[in-house]
């Protein structure tokens, strides 16, 4: 019996005796490959700082590729012997576009740690000869000093940086590959050993890096350490930089290929902010449509409900008509004896059909933080991701918010109403698998409220790295390991070459960022907590109360619906909310429908009650007054 120590989820490829050869022969790009045995203790010790190395060169596969084949597999046996391999685990380098049967080059060194097994990698490249290197693969041999200093005063299409390093540096080569996949901006190397260079450019100290704008300016780029995470990261994050479009993905994708231009409608923001419009948005988008697929809710999806509204009648640090509302819902959810619900009745709560004064939640979808550059993309699940930090967040600064209910005092209170959460209602079902294979695999190892904080952070990231370059991701927001070094300098460090993080700081910053102080009020509507109908504009420019779809299971996945729903979720405007509409009149209460006629009917009995009361009222007194005078009159 072998244990797998790699699977789909790691950013490797695992190769088999069926997808050797093939994968190798006259591949577009260069391989490294780990032959290793799933019995072996020392593969098994090695197996992390395979995939973190894995991880770390994510960016470079248009170049070289990380792959592992697993030579305890007894598929596998015949292939390892035709390799030759006698030793685990043993490191192959496989040229670019070899046509030969090859058994690669064996790597013998004894150092395998991850930045001594990432510089081979790199010399492995520049040993392809001009023909033979991957295609997209940038030269990464040193630029001299007439070809950096021509770029001066030129207008370009894109970006041009220069890595000023020594010679035995690699810092250079390893941005040039990590910005290999992006497009409107390119990485060139000169070596300190160019002094000219180094004179004309003002540059005293290395590694440096050096800017020159597609407008034809040029400045010493202004990093916060000179590392190379902090090149690359800023690099990334210049304006109109983005990945190059994806042809091909086998993620799942959230997005459906909706796109539209900017425009007007884009709002300015601040990327080091929250905005409550985003978190109000999104509570909306969650209660009105989301749950709407679901008719009614009973059992594990009624419990699962009850936490979630507990937790944000707990925790959401809002206004305070938004968590009014929050909270007459969860004291009718939790006085409410019943085991089955209709949605509609919740419906009814979230709209504030009884006109309780100072309840009210705002029907416009408007996203601001989480904004995107085409309505396909980010939008709800942006907003539930930063809802789910700030409710993290909340947890541990307010430890005794959660006092006198179910989830007191458990650590674990937020993730595991998000675990479920997810995997009942979140549209996206990969999603949810995914996330819930990531909360079996570490989240019961949460001890602390803090912890809590950090695990979700890491979970997020790890989401990030496995969906960069897919089609969800906005080419505006890149998905990087955030908080990126612009936003939280201090959260990065660098061990042995290796980016690490310092989880202390990043821990002070997330508290900082989700934090009440830093939710911007900026854009949300003014609220109206005297309750009363909408205004026809706002009527007109929200999701419909009652009127979404409806049924007892979501849409299934790819159906028109579905898409239509997707669509919705990924930031859906007024306009498209409101073609969502369908016709139904009269009024429901508590989950109660009353049609037109019903409401006639009432307002035609109400009156003939009064009138016949009235009509009562006159014959009684009629009646006793003349009584009166019969009994007072005097005997004659
Ligand atoms: C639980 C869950 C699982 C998902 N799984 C998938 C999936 O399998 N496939 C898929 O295609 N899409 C998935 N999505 C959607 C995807 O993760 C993004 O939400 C979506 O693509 C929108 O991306 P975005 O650019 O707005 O950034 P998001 O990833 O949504 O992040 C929103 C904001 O949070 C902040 N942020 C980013 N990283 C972190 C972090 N590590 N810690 C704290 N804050 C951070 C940033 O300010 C960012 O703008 C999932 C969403 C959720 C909520």
């Amino acid at each position: 019996q072998t244990t797998r120590l790699y699977t789909e989820e790691d950013p490797l490829i695992i190769l088999t005796s069926d997808t050797l050869k093939q994968t190798l022969h006259n591949s577009s790009t260069a391989w490294l490959v780990q032959f290793y045995s799933s019995w072996c203790g020392h593969c098994i010790q090695y197996s992390p700082t395979w995939k973190a190395l894995a991880g770390d060169v994510r960016d470079w596969i248009q170049a070289i590729r990380i792959g592992v084949l697993d030579c305890a597999h007894e598929k596998n046996f015949d292939i390892c012997k035709e390799f030759s391999i006698h030793f685990y685990p043993t490191f192959r380098y496989f040229k670019a576009h070899g046509t030969t049967f090859d058994v690669g080059k064996t790597y013998k060194g004894a150092d395998r740690e991850l930045q001594t097994v990432r510089q081979l990698m790199v010399n492995f490249l520049q040993n392809h000869t001009r023909q033979d290197r991957p295609a997209p693969c940038p030269p990464l041999e040193p630029s001299g000093t007439e070809d950096i200093l021509s770029l001066m005063g030129w207008k370009s299409e894109h970006y041009t940086a220069v890595i000023i390093e020594d010679g035995d540096s690699y810092v250079g080569r390893e941005v040039i590959l990590d910005l290999m996949p992006f497009e409107r901006v390119a990485v060139k190397r000169a070596l300190t050993s160019e002094k000219r260079l180094l004179e004309k450019l003002g540059i005293t100290v290395a590694p440096a890096a050096y800017l020159f704008h597609p407008n034809g300016t040029h400045s010493i780029m202004d990093v916060q350490k000179r590392l190379r995470f902090f090149f690359s990261s800023f690099l990334k994050l210049l304006p109109g930089v983005h990945r190059k479009p994806v042809t091909s993905v086998h993620q799942p994708a959230l997005s459906a290929n909706k796109s539209q231009g900017i425009g007007e409608m884009w709002k300015e923001f601040d990327r080091s902010k929250v905005y409550m419009v985003d978190l109000e948005s999104g509570l909306h988008y969650l209660l009105r449509v989301e749950l709407a697929t679901h008719k009614t809710l009973e059992g594990e999806e009624l419990k699962t409900f009850k936490d979630f509204v507990t937790v944000v009648a707990k925790l959401f640090p809002g206004r305070q008509s938004v968590v009014k509302l929050l909270e007459t819902l969860l004291e009718w959810l939790v006085s409410l004896p019943l085991d089955k619900i209709p949605y509609d009745a919740i419906l009814d709560l979230a709209n504030n059909k009884m006109r309780i004064s100072g309840l009210y939640l705002s029907q416009r979808v408007q996203w601001v933080g989480c904004q995107g550059s085409s309505t396909a993309l980010r939008g709800y699940p942006c907003s539930l991701w930063t809802l789910f930090h700030v409710l993290t967040v909340q947890a541990a600064s307010r430890p005794d918010a959660l006092a006198n209910t179910a989830l007191e005092e458990d650590p674990l209170a937020v993730l595991q109403t998000m675990r479920r959460y997810i995997g009942t209602f979140f549209g996206c079902s990969e999603c949810g698998r995914h996330f819930e294979a990531m909360a079996q695999e570490s989240m019961s190892q949460v001890k602390s409220l803090e912890k809590a904080v950090l695990w979700l952070w890491r979970k997020h990231n790890q989401v990030n790295t496995r969906l960069a370059g897919s089609m969800s991701e906005d080419p505006m927001f890149p998905k990087t390991q955030w908080p990126t070094p612009d936003l939280c300098p201090a959260c990065h460090e660098e061990q042995e070459g290796l980016h690490v993080w310092n989880e202390g700081m990043v821990l002070t910053f997330l508290k900082q960022h989700y934090g009440t102080a830093n939710i911007s009020p900026k854009y949300t509507s003014t609220s109206r907590p005297q309750a009363g109908p909408p205004t026809p504009a706002e009527a007109a420019a929200s999701t419909p109360a009652g009127l979404l779809p409806r049924g007892p299971k979501p849409f299934p996945e790819g159906s028109p619906k579905h898409l239509r729903r997707m669509d919705l979720m990924r930031g859906a405007g007024e306009g498209d909310v409101a073609a969502q509409m369908e016709h139904r009149p009269g009024v429901t209460f508590l989950g109660i429908g009353f049609s037109s006629v019903d409401m006639s009917l009432c307002v035609l009995l109400y009156a003939a009650s009064c009138i016949f009361l009235m009509l009562m009222f006159f014959f009684f007194r009629v009646r006793s007054k003349r009584w009166k005078v019969r009994i007072h009159r005097p005997y004659v």
